[in-house]
This record gives structure tokens, sequence and C-alpha cells, in this order.
């Protein structure tokens, strides 16, 4: 596990204080990372399909535990959705991640959600960049490391 826990951590897919958040608890398979979600009506954007931004997120968030529980801290980078089957809300759906390649900075990660029936509805694959522990763990990542980012000296992307 790694070695801070921000005790006023509100991460919106895992932390069990955030009166909004999804509070997924991981578990650890070998090289599998693991977790278990039953989508309720609130999670929905089309009746009864659960909404695809909250599928990624799902699959963001157990790529990043993966990582976090094996002390590596990273931040997405960028992150590739594959929707096969509408996902529906009201059943028990797992996620589970698993690393691609480790080198250098760049982490590349594997995930997957899988239906009741073993049908994988989704996939994902993602980049995370490893982050500086320290400036992590003291809460110093500061927006103005954005400086330059995403602004019109940047070509937006096609
Ligand atoms: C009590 C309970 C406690 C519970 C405990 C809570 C724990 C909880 C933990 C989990 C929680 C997770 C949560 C989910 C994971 C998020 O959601 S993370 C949030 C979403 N992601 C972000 O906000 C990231 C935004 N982006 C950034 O901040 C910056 O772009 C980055 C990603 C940090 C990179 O910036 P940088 O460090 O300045 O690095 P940069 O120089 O741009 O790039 C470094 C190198 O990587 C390369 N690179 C950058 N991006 C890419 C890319 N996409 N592809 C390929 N190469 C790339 C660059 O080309 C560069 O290469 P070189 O020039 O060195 O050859």
């Amino acid at each position: 596990m790694a070695k801070f826990l921000r005790e006023d951590n509100m991460c919106f897919a895992c932390s069990a204080r955030n009166p909004i958040g999804l509070k997924l608890k991981f578990e650890q398979d070998g090289d599998i990372c693991r977790t278990y979600f039953l989508a309720g009506p609130e999670h929905q954007g089309w009746n009864g399909v659960l909404h695809g931004g909250l599928v990624a997120t799902l699959l963001d968030e157990v790529m990043a535990q993966w990582l976090w529980v094996r002390d590596i801290i990273t931040m997405t980078a960028e992150i590739t959705t594959r929707y096969s089957k509408a996902v529906p809300v009201g059943v028990k759906l797992t996620l589970e991640a698993n690393m691609l390649s480790d080198r250098g900075r760049l982490v590349e990660m594997a995930g997957r959600l899988i239906l009741p029936d073993g049908t994988v509805a989704a996939r994902a694959k993602a980049k995370f960049l490893k982050m500086d522990p320290e400036k992590m763990s003291k809460g110093e990542l500061k927006l103005e490391q954005n400086r330059g980012r995403g602004t019109a000296e940047e070509k937006p992307d096609k």
C-alpha cells in the first residue's frame, strides 16, 4: 500500500467519505486488480444503461488502483475506452486491470468491464505517467504546472 494516505482524500471513485462517490473497494489477485460495482438508476445515461463516462471512470480507477497499491504514484495521461455492449444498471459489474508495459515514466495499463454472464462489455487502454510521490502526498500538485498547456500556444486536438 502506498505510504501516504491523505486523511481528507475525497476520491470520487474510491473514498469512503465522499458522500456522492462510488466507494469502490479493491482486491488483488496475482497481477490483476479487481473491483465490483452495482450501478443504480442515478448512474444512468440512456434508460437502464450505465452512463459511458462512468464506465470510463470505473476503468480508469481500477487501473489507477493497480498502480497505487504497488506504490506507483501516477496520473492518467490518456485513456481510450471501447464500448462493446450497453452496460445495464442493477447488476453486479466486475472491473479488472492489469499492466501492459512499464517504460521510464510511462506505464500502459489495460482494463475491462465484465457483465455477470462473463461478457466483456467494455475495454480500456490507458497511459499513466509516474509522478513525484513527495509532491502528490503534500497536495503540492499546483495547477500552475499547467501553465502553457491547453492554451492557444498549443494546437487543439483534432
Ligand atoms: C483514506 C483513503 C485514501 C485513498 C487514497 C486515494 C488514492 C487515490 C489514488 C487513485 C486515484 C486515481 C484517480 C484516477 C486517475 C486520475 O483520474 S488522474 C486525473 C486525471 N489526469 C490528469 O489530471 C492529468 C493531467 N495532465 C497532467 O497533469 C500532465 O499532462 C501530466 C500527465 C502529469 C504530464 O505532465 P508532466 O509531468 O509535465 O510530463 P510531460 O513533460 O508533459 O511528459 C513527460 C513525458 O511523457 C510523455 N507523455 C505525456 N503524455 C503522454 C501520452 N499521453 N502518451 C505518451 N507519452 C506521453 C511526454 O511526451 C514526455 O516525454 P519525453 O519528452 O520525456 O520523452
